[in-house]
């Protein structure tokens, strides 16, 4: 089996209430593509955040590379490229410069700076005068090109994506979920991702992890969840994303 990139072990997180997340176990092995899924509320995002080591677990351990991981721990952090929901620019930077501070603030030459943001910039298929506009003079689907070169600059060993196309018209959601794919399969990354939308969790993942209520209720393939519903819910989940019918011509 290749070497787990992310090892989640029984992590509980409880805010009020009853608990957020819990507990869930989820290893994510080198080169593997893994959707988180799941109603709103399901927990999807707080567990991308115990996972980052954004959050302090209140029982059991991330480890990332086989170390754990934790708040302050910025050098694993570091080997973590994190697309937030939103997309999270700077809107006072361009976006050549949202995606190079890190890169700037670490000392790299200019010129190695340069190749790896045109580097990016082509496989994320980033128009060269977009780079250099602020975020308020970019599109959606821009913004979310540049967050991605951004979270992809140092060659992180993770790749995380909260619902990275969520707000993007369907044409340039599809256009982007392509673009996606072909940049994780182009790099190898290993790559977790929050999305609502099954088929293009499908289509970006190679496992399925579906969530309800802080715990996991079914892993594996789409024809897994499909064919083999572990309960009533994920029937009804996979259910609720119907095809396109259209009405009868008359
Ligand atoms: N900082 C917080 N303080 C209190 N409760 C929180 C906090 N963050 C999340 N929660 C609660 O934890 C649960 C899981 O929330 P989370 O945002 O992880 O769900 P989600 O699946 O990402 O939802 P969505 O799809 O709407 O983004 C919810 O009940 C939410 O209200």
């Amino acid at each position: 089996m290749a070497q787990p990139v992310l090892e989640l072990h029984q992590l509980t997180k409880r805010f009020r209430g009853p608990a957020a997340i819990g507990p869930v176990s989820l290893t994510v092995s080198r080169g593997e593509a893994v959707a988180l899924l799941g109603p709103s509320g399901a927990g999807k995002s707080t567990l991308l955040r115990l996972a980052l080591g954004l959050l302090r677990p209140d029982a059991g351990e991330v480890r990332f590379l086989g170390a754990p991981i934790g708040p302050g721990d910025h050098a694993a952090r570091r080997r973590i490229g994190y697309v937030v929901q939103g997309g999270g620019l700077f809107p006072h930077l361009t976006a050549a410069a949202n995606t190079t501070l890190v890169a700037r603030h670490l000392g790299w030459a200019a010129e190695r700076v340069r190749a790896r943001l045109a580097e990016l910039a082509a496989l994320a298929r980033l128009p060269a005068d977009a780079l250099e506009r602020h975020p308020g003079a970019l599109s959606s689907g821009q913004a979310q090109r540049v967050s991605l070169i951004r979270a992809l600059m140092l060659d992180p060993e993770l790749l995380v994506l909260d619902e990275p196309l969520g707000a993007l018209d369907p044409i340039t959601r599809a256009g982007l979920q392509e673009d996606l794919r072909a940049a994780f399969r182009a790099l190898s990354k290993t790559v977790v991702l929050v999305t609502h939308d099954l088929a293009e969790a499908a289509f970006l993942a190679d496992r399925l992890v579906l969530l309800r209520d802080g715990r996991v209720v079914q892993a594996g393939t789409l024809e897994d969840l499909a064919r083999h519903p572990a309960d009533p819910f994920v029937a009804r989940f996979v259910g609720a994303h119907r095809a396109l019918v259209l009405p009868e011509v008359r």
